[in-house]
């Protein structure tokens, strides 16, 4: 099967997806190792399943496992962890346009935010020469280095004419309001919901980011600005949620239409971590975040618990309990395509917590997004246009090989109609002028060399004919506009054999000495189509004559032939509209309601008619003599 171009594959990964969520542990921390902390939770061999040894009353040990779509024990690196977690392939869907959330959660100190942004704050270090250290770069400086690469590749790689637009923001929600941590200056921001978007923070700024630094300029005074606070459990402690979003708008154009935009979004969610106040002995201002990240974290619990239960939708999920919630409505039940990596301390006195967490998780794996597309309504209806267009195409093209015919495409970029090729009732009205041949056949000399089946390109050239109404209409036909020697030339053969040339269309190289090198004596004294023929291609031969094809009817006579068998199917379905009321007509004499039209072909094309292998003139033929 041939592969899918990214169009294709857009529309078909609009299905349903369950949330991917992965376990991440961490080491155990030189404060837990001197506290004599054991380690509880370890990564099974599977590499998917958590163990949570307990330790009961007495000796008795209760052994639990937790399943997920990957756990890492404490050795995976940060390289790992963008592997395992196939990162790479949501990445590819911010840029085809689909929203992708990654979030992580778990209790404070579990190894959230160097998950997502690395050690000390791990914004990649690119700027700062010298201090280079790519291996503890967390998940977003991972992915920003990802997309810069991959558009870059896109559009140098691309036939198609594709423009990639990045902007960045970055905000955190703490104690139940907005900030944006790219304006520090500036008051919380609001929430508002509109039906395109659903809801959203309302004038946040947005940076454009051209290259791979300004994204990490983004992360850095994001990371400095967010609400960090220093209790027992962790010296660095997030006291907020924060979401960083990468817009990667891509443009890119059909045809002439305007160009289609798809809004690709990729969130990153570092959640503030739950924490137990008698661990972390939070006092004063801490005492009411840790009231507040309890809460909304809470609340995330419920929408979690809710989704996995199968309920759908804002009346039945309580997003609205809370501003985090609200804000990852997208991403929980929403059209997000999502990632939830939950962060656990393997020590024997993280329990509680580690427990909580890896519920939270595997209720989290039952919520089912239905991933789609961002784009404008006008947009998905021109590339839904499009891309049946295509299907159709294709599907037209494979019955056509199957039915031996030629490729539509194929004649319709290299043959256009010539206006004045007419129904011809010669003798019975004057011949019209007109000043220029416009029939464009380059292009079937190239069709014609590669494809050895003329009879194909005959049939198209019918069916194009068959298409304008004029064809049939006009009960004149017009010729191009002859030097008078020629016209007197032709009026002379016509008057000598008793026929009309019914249609003739020339080229530059046409001149006079083309016509007067035609052997109309001789061709009449033959009375043999055959040699008339011989005779016309010697004239193409010598003079550069873009040569003539003549359709020649007779599909409702008896012993109906033509030139040849091959060329009478570009004959036929004309002559069974044209010749209503013709004459019965007698092998070797034609009335003049016979006449078909013509097509004219180049001289490739025409050579090539003459020597179609069925024999010309064959008893039964009915065909005109000159
Ligand atoms: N996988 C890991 N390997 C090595 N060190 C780690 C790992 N995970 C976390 N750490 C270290 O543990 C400490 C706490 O981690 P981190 O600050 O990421 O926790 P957190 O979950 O974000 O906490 P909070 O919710 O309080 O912000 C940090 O010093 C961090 O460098």
């Amino acid at each position: 099967m041939a592969a899918a171009s990214p169009e294709e594959s857009i529309m078909s990964k609009e299905k349903e997806a369950n949330i991917n969520v992965y376990v991440r542990i961490r080491p155990l921390s030189r404060e837990e190792i001197i506290a004599g902390d054991k380690c509880a939770v370890t990564a099974l061999k599977d590499g998917k399943t958590a163990q949570v040894v307990e330790e009961g009353g007495g000796y008795k040990l209760t052994t639990r496992t937790f399943k997920f779509d990957g756990c890492l024990g404490p050795t995976a690196d940060q390289d790992q962890v963008m592997e395992r977690l196939k990162v790479v392939k949501m990445l590819d869907s911010v840029l085809e346009g689909y929203s992708s959330t990654i979030m992580a959660c778990g209790q404070t100190g579990s190894g959230k935010t160097y998950t997502m942004s690395g050690r000390d704050e791990g914004v990649h270090k690119g700027n700062n020469l010298g201090k280079m250290e790519r291996k503890e770069d967390g998940l977003i400086a991972r992915s920003v280095s990802y997309l810069f690469e991959s558009i870059n590749k896109r559009t140098s790689n691309s036939d198609q004419e594709k423009i990639y637009t990045m902007r960045a923001s970055y905000y955190e929600v703490y104690n139940e309001q907005v900030n944006d941590l790219l304006r520090l200056d500036a008051p919380p921001r609001d929430v508002k919901w509109s039906s395109k978007d659903g809801f959203y923070v309302d004038n946040l700024l947005l940076v454009d980011c051209e290259t791979l630094d300004d994204v990490f300029a983004v992360l850095e005074e994001g990371s400095r600005n967010r609400k960090v606070g220093s209790h027992e459990m962790n010296k660095d402690s997030s006291r907020s949620h924060c979401i960083m979003t990468l817009h990667v708008d891509s443009n890119f154009w059909i045809g002439d239409c305007a160009p289609i935009t798809r809004y690709g979004r990729m969130l990153f969610v570092d959640l503030a971590g739950s924490e137990r106040l008698k661990k972390s002995k939070s006092s004063g201002e801490m005492l009411r975040e840790t009231g507040n990240i309890n809460r909304s974290l809470f609340t995330l619990g419920k929408v979690i618990s809710a989704l996995s239960e199968g309920k759908r939708g804002d009346g039945m999920v309580p997003y609205r309990e809370s501003l985090l919630t609200k804000l990852m409505m997208e991403s929980l039940g929403g059209n997000s395509l999502a990632l939830m990596i939950a962060c656990v301390s393997p020590s024997s006195s993280a329990l509680d917590e580690t427990l909580s967490t890896l519920h939270y998780g595997t209720c989290a794996k039952h919520i089912i997004n239905a991933p789609s597309v961002n784009m404008d309504a006008r947009d998905k209806v021109v590339l839904e246009l499009e891309l049946e267009i295509v299907r159709l195409k294709k599907e037209n093209s494979l019955l056509r090989s199957k039915l031996g015919l030629a490729d539509e495409e194929e004649i319709a970029t290299t043959v256009t109609i010539p206006p004045y090729c007419a129904s011809a009732k010669r003798n019975k009205s004057p011949r019209k002028t007109s000043t220029e041949s416009n029939c464009k056949t380059s292009g079937l000399a190239k069709a014609d060399l590669g494809n050895p089946s003329l009879e194909k390109q005959l049939k198209g050239l019918e069916k194009l004919f068959a298409k304008d109404g004029n064809f049939y209409q006009d009960s004149s036909y017009q010729s191009v506009n002859l030097p008078r020697t020629d016209r007197s030339l032709m009026e002379d053969f016509e008057r000598h054999t008793n026929r009309s040339i019914p249609s003739v269309h020339t080229s530059g190289a046409f001149s006079d000495t083309t016509w007067s090198n035609v052997d109309y004596e001789r061709a009449e004294r033959a009375k043999s189509e055959e040699l008339w023929i011989n005779s016309m291609r010697n004239s193409i031969n010598n003079n550069g004559l873009l040569g003539v094809y003549r359709g020649l009817g007779g599909s409702k006579c008896k012993g109906q032939q033509h030139i040849s068998r091959k060329n009478r199917i570009s004959v036929d379905h004309l002559s069974a509209r044209t010749r209503k009321a013709q004459s019965p007509c007698k092998y070797g004499v034609r009335g003049d309601d016979d006449f078909q039209g013509s097509i004219t072909v180049n001289e490739n094309a025409f050579q090539r008619l003459l020597n179609l292998s069925t024999p010309v003139g064959d008893k039964d033929d009915d065909f005109y003599q000159y």
